[in-house]
């Protein structure tokens, strides 16, 4: 029951603990800043801030701290502003669910640090608490969502965040004066933005989609709070009937230009300053459209295993995860949602990057950076119960997932845990091992289309304490490498500083250590001149990820 997910990561992995998570855009831009957030919603931050160890929002609550006012229930009339959970047993039934749990899960997102793939998926990560949030958030609960909601819901809350630098923009636009969107409570603005989305982007009928919003603001906020929305939502619509939004338009230098192409194409200023650089202008708004895109997952049966591509889609059709054959590849399957589904079924094995490794019956292998373990778990299975993989990981709660999910495969018996910062690792420990595989902490830059929030949580400091990182941990890693073994270094990014850069760097310092091709690995189509793996969206289709093959002498 092999299943092979053709790039590098699985929408889950995702956490890249050095991060420093902020909404605010770095310097070189001039950002449309998130509106204050006067109130608190405190049962949203508890729940889901830990995300990561970093805080979204900091400025924002101690400005809600410094400014709180005496509370009283009488004194605050609005709902979902109040840390309490209400206790109401009606459902209300005027409001649409979608929208409404759309609208919460937004916030959770934003205000939390909820992931959104993770937040996603039906059931899972929300939980069962997903109707318990919206009535803490709202003050009442909605019928439970069925399948074609809970569509919507992905599509809307992916969709809204990944637009949500144009969405801001035009919402911006169209309130009678700038503070007004700045000083706008998080909820009201989340229903916008859900508004706008929907009109849009969606483009679903204009006055079903005010009146179903205009309802939400009034049940969830107030009846002042509908009128809004009632009259900048029909603001919107007669615009884009008369297609004049105000939207910017592409002049000026580069930096000018690129602030522009940050809004039409809702990135970071940064983001689209470099790729700008590397790519061009043209591939870095080819680049934005394949992240704004619906990202689709890539499965690939395993024949090798006797695993035909009819297997995979009976086992697919079993689990009740919607998909389709390639049009274009006979072993592949394509889903667009679902993939928690098929990772706890262990459908999945991770593809190319384990392939570089090339792992062998009895060899040794570390893992450096291994949680939560989609090559870790394939690399064991191809061991064939001869040999060990030693999977090493700072993080212990994305470790024990990784227990968990090897038991529950069957293959923890070649498995040692170990729970360690690498760098320490490496040096109190003088082991030696045929293969290593480096799985490096990154950006993620190649992952944007599958991560809708990870551009907005990203900065461009960010970059350069990752780049630091990559560098310890290669000398880390490479300390474990035995004369004649193998040292694969990958990431899920597409920005050369992190891939192409770093090798060259370790090479550098690393003169027992040589390039070994890619050809006879991975397919050829994979292969860049220097021998490197390479998966690039706007060729592939696929998410970006890099992956060099070193063999020590
Ligand atoms: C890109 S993820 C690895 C994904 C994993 N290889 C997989 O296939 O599921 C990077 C991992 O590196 C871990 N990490 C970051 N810094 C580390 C360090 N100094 N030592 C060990 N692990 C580290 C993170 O906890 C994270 O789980």
């Amino acid at each position: 029951m092999d299943a092979v997910l053709s790039r590098v990561y699985p929408a889950f992995s995702i956490s890249i603990s050095y991060s420093n998570i902020s909404t605010c855009e770095n310097s070189l831009s001039q950002p449309i800043r998130p509106p204050l957030m006067a109130r608190t919603y405190m049962h949203l931050l508890r729940a889901t801030n830990s995300v990561g160890g970093d805080k979204i929002y900091p400025k924002h609550l101690k400005f809600a701290k410094r400014n709180r006012e005496p509370q009283s229930r009488n004194s605050h009339p609005r709902k979902g502003s109040l840390n309490l959970p209400r206790k109401t047993d009606a459902v209300n039934l005027e409001v649409s669910p979608h929208r409404a749990v759309s609208a919460v899960r937004l916030m959770r997102i934003e205000l939390g640090g909820a992931f959104a793939d993770l937040l996603n998926e039906k059931g899972k990560g929300s939980g069962n608490n997903e109707m318990g949030y919206v009535e803490r958030t709202l003050g009442f609960r909605t019928r439970d969502l069925d399948d074609r909601d809970l569509r919507l819901v992905t599509d809307i809350v992916g969709g809204t965040i990944r637009w949500r630098r144009y969405l801001d923009h035009l919402i911006m636009s169209l309130c009678h004066e700038e503070n007004m969107f700045r000083g706008m409570e998080p909820l009201l603005l989340q229903i916008l933005r859900i508004g706008f989305y929907e009109i849009v982007k969606l483009e679903m009928p204009p006055y079903a989609v005010v009146d179903e919003n205009v309802r939400l603001a009034k049940a969830a906020l107030r009846p002042g709070a509908g009128n809004l929305v009632n009259g900048i939502l029909r603001k919107l619509v007669l615009l884009k009937e008369k297609n004049s939004l105000p939207l910017p338009k592409l002049e000026g230098n580069d930096r000018a230009q690129a602030r522009v192409l940050a809004i039409l194409y809702s990135h970071p200023v940064w983001m689209v300053r470099r790729w700008t650089k590397y790519l061009g202008q043209e591939e870095a708004i080819r680049l934005m459209m394949w992240n704004n895109s619906n990202p689709s997952f890539s499965l690939r049966a395993n024949r090798r295993k006797g695993f035909t591509r009819d297997d995979l889609m009976m086992r697919l059709k079993t689990l009740k995860v919607p998909h389709e054959p390639s049009l274009h590849l006979d072993d592949f399957v394509r889903i667009g949602t679902g993939m928690q589904i098929v990772i706890q079924a262990g459908l999945l094995k991770e593809g190319l990057v384990v392939s570089l490794v090339d792992p062998h019956p009895g060899e040794t292998i570390i893992d450096c950076c291994a949680a939560p373990g989609g090559k870790t778990l394939f690399m064991a299975s191809l061991l064939s119960q001869k040999g060990m993989v030693s999977a090493i990981d700072v993080n212990n709660g994305r470790l024990r997932i990784l227990k968990e999910t090897a038991k529950l495969q069957g293959v923890d018996d070649v498995i040692t845990f170990i729970h360690a910062d690498l760098r320490i690792f490496s040096e109190k420990n003088p082991v030696k091992s045929d293969k290593v595989l480096l799985d490096a902490p990154c950006s993620g830059l190649g992952v944007l289309s599958k991560r809708p929030d990870l551009r907005w949580n990203k900065k461009l400091e960010d970059m350069e304490q990752l780049k630091n990182l990559q560098d310890d941990l290669l000398n880390a890693a490479a300390l474990l490498v035995k004369p004649g073994g193998v040292l694969v270094y990958s990431t899920c990014s597409i920005d050369p500083e992190e891939n192409e850069k770093r090798v060259a760097a370790f090479l550098l310092s690393h003169p027992d250590f040589r390039i070994e091709p890619a050809d006879g690995y991975v397919p050829p189509d994979f292969i860049t001149e220097s021998g490197f793996y390479f998966s690039n969206p706007l060729k592939h289709s696929l998410d970006g990820s890099f992956a060099a093959r070193l063999v020590r002498s």
